[in-house]
């Protein structure tokens, strides 16, 4: 459940961040006296699939918290549209180990979401058939789907979604991009990631946005690929890497990441 800070205005004033669903306006942020953001400015709009990218530290899971009003910021402002839903998947998400706990009940738990929604969503992950799975006997690719079909239940406008791939090896990771891509192409929502696997993720995202405690750079995949300040960040070999895995959104993905259409 949200908590919303007190600075997050629900208002009119996007129109200074375009037709945005959710924005950041120079907002910084300090943590006992350590600038951890400073005057960071980034919009997510409706359809299109933003990850935040930048080392260890950066700041990335802060400015997700500013965004979604779980932290204030120092200064500036954060801009949500009105009525705006969010599905937020944490970085961290502790299953008690005590206490059985299927996929079935963990969907329902205080979501008030019926049976049917919960299968619905599950099967839209591809985590149809864990609906009575232990959610401690889940592997890591598997506790990914199952809290991202848990995020889809609330229908959100915005997935923001920290680190997904995390404890996923590298196909497994790239099955999560093409799955996100998917639901980003049929729902029409907006998606906010932050992620390390470079060269996977870039491949998905329409905008790339490179953070190291300020915005580095940011832009097209290939742009931010080629620009000094990534390549000063990450290394000449990351940059290099991403011209092979670099894709033009021209077609969309369906849940096994098949090409099945033209034109997102
Ligand atoms: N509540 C807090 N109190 C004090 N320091 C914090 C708090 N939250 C974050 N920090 C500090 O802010 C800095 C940025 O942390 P953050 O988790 O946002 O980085 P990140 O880019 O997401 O890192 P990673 O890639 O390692 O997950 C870190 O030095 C962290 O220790």
């Amino acid at each position: 459940m949200l908590t919303r800070a007190s600075n997050v205005a629900q208002d009119d004033a996007l129109g200074a961040a375009g037709s945005a669903l959710l924005a950041a306006d120079d907002v910084s942020i300090s943590f006992r006296g350590k600038p951890v953001l400073e005057t960071v400015s980034i919009a997510v709009h409706e359809g299109e699939i933003v990850t935040l990218i930048g080392p260890n530290g950066a700041g990335k899971t802060t400015l997700a918290r500013v965004l979604l009003g779980l932290a204030a910021p120092t200064s500036g402002r954060v801009l949500r549209r009105s009525g705006l839903t969010v599905g937020y998947v944490p970085q961290r998400f502790p299953v008690e180990r005590i206490m059985p706990l299927s996929v079935q009940r963990f969907m329902h738990l205080n979501t008030g979401v019926s049976k049917e929604r919960a299968l619905e969503c599950l099967a839209e992950t591809g985590a149809a058939a864990l609906a009575d799975v232990q959610m401690t006997d889940l592997s890591g690719g598997e506790f990914q789907r199952v809290l991202l079909a848990r995020a889809l239940a609330r229908d959100p406008d915005l997935l923001v979604l920290d680190e997904p791939a995390r404890a996923v090896d590298f196909a497994g990771a790239a099955q999560l991009y093409a799955l996100i891509a998917a639901i980003r192409a049929r729902r029409r929502c907006g998606v906010l990631l932050i992620s390390h696997d470079l060269h996977v993720v870039l491949g998905a995202s329409d905008r790339v946005v490179c953070l190291n405690r300020h915005i580095c750079c940011e832009g097209v995949p290939q742009h931010v690929a080629a620009h000094p300040e990534y390549m000063r960040l990450f290394g000449p070999e990351a940059a290099a890497s991403l011209g092979i895995y670099g894709h033009r959104h021209d077609h969309t993905h369906s849940l096994s990441g098949d090409v099945c259409g033209e034109g997102t």
